[in-house]
């Protein structure tokens, strides 16, 4: 069974079974009928993915894989905050009429900052550091920029990414303060694990593992039964990834440079609400 199955369901069932909720608290997020969104949550789950063993991807419900890989090189190769940009609907909610979703994500990737070595923006001073400075310990990214959490729509979630080369493999550590456990759990671990392979191939390295850190692990009380549900599924064997080993430019990955082969999920017939 896929890995990453097997930590999902465990990672529910400990928030169903040992979780606090939060249901008399007040709270920010809201459904669409403009209730109070509650969760259950546990605090402090750590997940190690192997991505030399298989894949993350789950198979107990079918995950849009290529829409997740179109979302991380919105924020991490177009660095753009505007939702135009985005080949999924999933950001417009928080976007304004321009489409902008404020000073978020892709924006904060994209601000220059001066180094010694000269000026770079986050990403290009990672690539940078892959292939010239591989025994660094200071090879990150961090979009939790206080200056300007007024001006973003939605605090970031996924916030740090610190890369580790060792020896010929290239490690992450994904910091993610808040996961919405069933719309966005897999779909973090997947695109980011995507991201790990993708710096891997154009920094001539193998990738390795993905620890992906969550400080809020929650389930929102609209979603229990669909996790309950798709928890108790048996789970398929993990897909392969097949990349296209030509690409040697970060920038030059398109959505169809990665494709999962063999891909065996179940379908899930419900569509997910999402708290706003
Ligand atoms: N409450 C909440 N949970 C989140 O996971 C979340 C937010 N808010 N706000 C910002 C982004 C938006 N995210 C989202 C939102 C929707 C999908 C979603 O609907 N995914 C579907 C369809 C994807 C597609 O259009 O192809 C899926 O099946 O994965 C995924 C991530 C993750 N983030
Ligand atoms: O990549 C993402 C982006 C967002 N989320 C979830 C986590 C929370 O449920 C909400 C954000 O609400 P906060 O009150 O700001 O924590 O979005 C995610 O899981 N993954």
């Amino acid at each position: 069974m896929s890995r990453a199955d097997e930590l999902f369901i465990e990672n529910c069932k400990d928030i169903l079974s040992h979780g606090t909720w939060d249901t008399d608290l007040s709270v920010r997020p809201r459904w669409a009928d403009g209730e109070s969104a509650h969760t259950v949550k546990r605090f402090g789950i750590v997940n190690r993915y192997d991505l030399r063993a298989e894949f993350p991807v789950q198979t107990i419900r079918r995950m849009a894989f290529k829409s997740s890989v179109d979302e991380l090189l919105w924020i991490w190769q177009k660095k753009s905050n505007n939702i135009h940009d985005l080949g999924s609907r999933i950001w417009d909610a928080w976007a304004d009429e321009a489409g902008s979703i404020g000073k978020a994500y892709g924006y904060q990737l994209g601000v220059k900052h001066h180094y010694a070595e000269g000026d770079m923006d986050q990403v290009d001073r990672v690539l940078y550091d892959l292939k010239r400075n591989p025994s660094s310990r200071r090879i990150m990214t961090s979009l939790y920029n206080h200056h300007d959490l007024s001006e973003m729509a939605l605090y970031p979630c996924a916030w740090s990414v610190t890369f580790n080369v060792t020896g010929k493999t290239l490690n992450a550590i994904l910091n993610q303060r808040s996961q919405d456990m069933l719309t966005a759990n897999g779909w973090n671990v997947m695109q980011y694990a995507a991201l790990v392979h993708m710096l891997a191939q154009v920094s001539g390295l193998e990738a390795g593992e993905l620890v992906h850190v969550i400080a809020d692990a929650h389930i929102y009380d609209r979603h229990v039964p669909i996790v309950e549900e798709i928890i108790a599924r048996t789970p398929y064997e993990a897909p392969r990834l097949v990349m296209d080993t030509s690409v040697t430019d970060f920038y030059a990955f398109t959505r169809d440079s990665l494709k999962l082969e063999g891909y065996q999920s179940h379908p899930l017939d419900v569509s997910i609400p999402v708290a706003v």
